[in-house]
């Protein structure tokens, strides 16, 4: 599926003055911008607006104004959904799976509600298992995993019809230092050909894992480039101290220059 929804200059994903409200909370207010290819952290404290953004591409919510589109596919319209659905992986933040199925037919399932054809479910659901090392466990009941192999579980139901683009909110949060590790190698390992948009609020996903960092800021795009370029922008400011972090007694201890230009733009509250 990869290929065929790949168009010369249409852009993986496009954004165009979107705008999302709850009531009179304004979530984003106008975001713009254009990916193509690689991964692509959207980073931002608690509220920034990530899960906001990632549900109207997962065509999860509409936009109160404004467009986006996947491979050219409108998200937003009633037409041009179910089409774009299929190019689209998606890992919510918290999923639900039945503990009572199988781990094989939990993601054989995702993969038919995503057009890929009975006759092919199985196999794409032990293609998608084999990526993230679960294939061993195919056919042991859901519950029966741990926390980390479920994430993982998820992740293989997201990529088990191929889309071109994948959308991972916060996927390693509840994950220790070393599945974190690992999830990341599994992201890396599938990036090849896909848009990969991982929202996260941890700085240190963005400087391991991804090729370029969107900053959200109440809302609005605060920095849209790459990690290098980020964390280069105060690198010569830092010039004279040890790179053993900033700020007085009590002060967080930002060690990296990527820590301290995302501390700037976001402030005290969340820097990873
Ligand atoms: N269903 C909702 N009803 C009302 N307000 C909401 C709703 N969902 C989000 N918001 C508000 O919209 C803003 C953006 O929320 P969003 O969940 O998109 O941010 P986020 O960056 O994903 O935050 P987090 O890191 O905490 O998940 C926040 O102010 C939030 O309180």
């Amino acid at each position: 599926m990869i290929s065929s929804a790949i168009v010369a200059g249409v852009p993986a994903v496009e954004v165009a003055d979107l705008t999302v409200r709850y009531r009179r909370r304004v979530a984003l207010d106008a975001v713009s911008m254009r990916l193509s290819g690689g991964i692509v952290g959207v980073l931002g404290p608690n509220g920034a607006g990530k899960t906001s953004l990632l549900s109207v591409l997962a065509t999860v919510s509409r936009p109160d104004a404004g467009r986006a589109t996947v491979h050219g596919r409108d998200v937003s319209s009633a037409v041009a959904r179910s089409a774009a659905r299929e190019l689209i992986g998606w890992l919510p933040q918290r999923f639900d799976l039945s503990g009572s199925m199988t781990v094989q037919d939990t993601v054989a399932y995702a993969a038919w509600s995503h057009g890929v054809p009975v006759a092919d479910c199985a196999r794409a659901a032990i293609e998608a298992l084999s990526v993230v090392d679960l294939e061993e466990r195919a056919t042991d009941r859901v519950r029966r995993l741990s926390g980390g192999q479920r994430q993982r579980l998820g992740l293989a139901a997201a990529i088990a019809h191929e889309p071109p683009v994948l959308l991972l909110d916060e996927p390693t949060v509840g994950l220790d230092p070393s599945q974190r590790v690992r999830l990341r190698h599994y992201l890396r390992a599938i990036s090849t050909g896909r848009t990969i948009i991982v929202a996260t609020h941890l700085i240190e996903d963005g400087a391991q894992l991804c090729d370029e960092l969107v900053v959200l800021r109440a809302g609005t795009v605060a920095y849209h480039g790459s990690p290098q370029a980020l964390a280069d922008s105060v690198a010569e400011e830092g010039a004279g101290e040890d790179g053993s972090g900033v700020g007085g007694a009590g002060a967080p201890v930002l060690s990296t220059p990527l820590e301290r230009a995302y501390e700037r733009l976001v402030g005290s509250e969340d820097a990873g």
